[in-house]
């Protein structure tokens, strides 16, 4: 029997709100049990400083760069998730001997996939050494060395988790609306198809942020009482990402909000809840087949008017539309399961990513393994 091993992952996704923390004991393959899960949201000051290394990073040609404040922050950062893994420990009363790896994310500064330039701030052997367990980080460069995008990485997990769908319920496509949205289709015969699939959150949350100073739209409510400005959101949904003939993995800065002129509150966030959701029906026309079931994972599933929008453009399609929990998952836990999953695969020198998925020439591994005592290459 392939060897189980018990792994954190840890995620600090695009929409800079906080540290996720996942347990998971795999054989990173498909045996997958879920353990315990913790949110740790970054202060106000922090997300502002996030925000600010988004801007300094723009400045990068070479990954291992970090101008300005850049390395104070990838070091602060690393402290922080250090810290929330040694307050999940505590909290579920475990020592981190019983930890085998932590698969370390890290925060997204820069995604450039024509470039070839991925940059997650994020210091492995700091972070390995701070809470003496053997981390594996790094995990997106080494599919843009083999002509992959660097993104996503999540589609062979929800792989390993599908089998709970019906079969009958297939192809299935699972959707995470993040900052980002992205997409992982699987059909029967072992396809495996996966893609970011437009502005997620990201977009409503600057539009709250600088029109009602709140990071987000709770539920979809300031949402729920406005009207689609239907030409801005057609301006969103022409972008030539949809068209294109190849896809591309997204930066948060490849969409930029409206301008304060161009909706009221409520008409701008409906209109944006709109588009998160016909994005990813957009996108999904690239896809094989349509899916029978789209299984909505992340933040976004939480809003409301996303998900109504959702429920009726996949529905006029005959399929049908679940949150994560309606499918039997824990929707926020999910990438950070992902992140400990894909750790033990690169430890296990199996491959994380696929031609399906980013586009990679074959299937390849990923990660730098970062020993709580000295590090090397996996
Ligand atoms: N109760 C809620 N109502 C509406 N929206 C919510 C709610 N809770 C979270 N969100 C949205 O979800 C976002 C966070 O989602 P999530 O944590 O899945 O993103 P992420 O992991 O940071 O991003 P990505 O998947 O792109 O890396 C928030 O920024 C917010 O827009
Ligand atoms: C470069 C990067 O960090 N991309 C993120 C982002 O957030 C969502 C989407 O864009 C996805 O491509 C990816 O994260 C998920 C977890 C992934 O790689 O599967």
């Amino acid at each position: 029997m392939a060897e189980i091993r018990t792994a954190i992952g840890l995620m600090s996704g695009t929409s800079m709100d906080g540290i996720d923390v996942a347990l998971l004991r795999t054989d990173g393959e498909t045996m997958v049990e879920q353990g315990a899960f913790l949110s740790v949201p970054y202060d106000p000051p922090f997300r502002d400083r996030l925000k600010q290394a988004l801007e300094e990073a723009k400045a990068i040609t070479r990954r291992d760069e970090r101008p300005g404040d850049l390395s104070r922050m990838e070091r602060d950062l690393t402290l922080r998730h250090a810290e929330a893994v040694e307050l999940f420990l505590r909290r579920e009363n475990l020592n981190s001997h019983a930890i085998d790896f932590i698969g370390f994310h890290g925060q997204t500064v820069l995604h450039r996939p024509i470039e070839a330039l991925t940059v997650q701030l994020g210091d492995g052997p700091l972070l390995a050494s701070e809470t003496g367990i053997d981390v594996v980080y790094d995990m997106r460069a080494n599919d843009m060395v083999h002509g992959g995008q660097g993104a996503p990485l999540v589609p062979i997990y929800h792989q390993a988790l599908a089998h709970k769908i019906p079969t009958d319920q297939w192809p299935v496509c699972f959707v995470n609306i993040g900052g980002i949205s992205n997409l992982t289709f699987l059909d029967r015969d072992g396809t495996i198809i996966g893609f970011d699939s437009g502005p997620g959150n990201t977009l409503i949350d600057q539009w709250v942020e600088a029109h009602a100073g709140i990071p987000y739209d709770d539920g979809g409510r300031i949402a729920s009482e406005g009207s689609v400005v239907m030409a801005l959101a057609e301006r969103y949904l022409d972008n030539t990402f949809f068209t294109a003939k190849t896809r591309r993995a997204l930066d948060r800065n490849d969409f930029r909000p409206p301008q304060g002129h161009e909706a009221e509150l409520s008409d701008g966030a409906r209109t944006l809840a709109y588009v998160s959701a016909a994005a990813i029906l957009k996108s999904a026309g690239h896809l094989p087949g349509f899916p029978k079931t789209f299984v909505i994972c992340g933040g976004g599933r939480l809003n409301r008017t996303i998900m109504g929008d959702l429920l009726r453009l996949a529905g006029e399609r005959g399929a049908m539309v679940l949150s994560a929990e309606q499918a039997g998952f824990d929707g926020d836990a999910m990438e950070a399961e992902a992140w400990a999953y894909l750790a033990v695969r690169s430890a296990k020198g199996l491959p994380l990513t696929f031609p399906g998925t980013t586009g990679v020439k074959s299937p390849v591994g990923g990660g730098v393994l970062a020993r709580a005592a000295g590090t090397q290459k996996v």
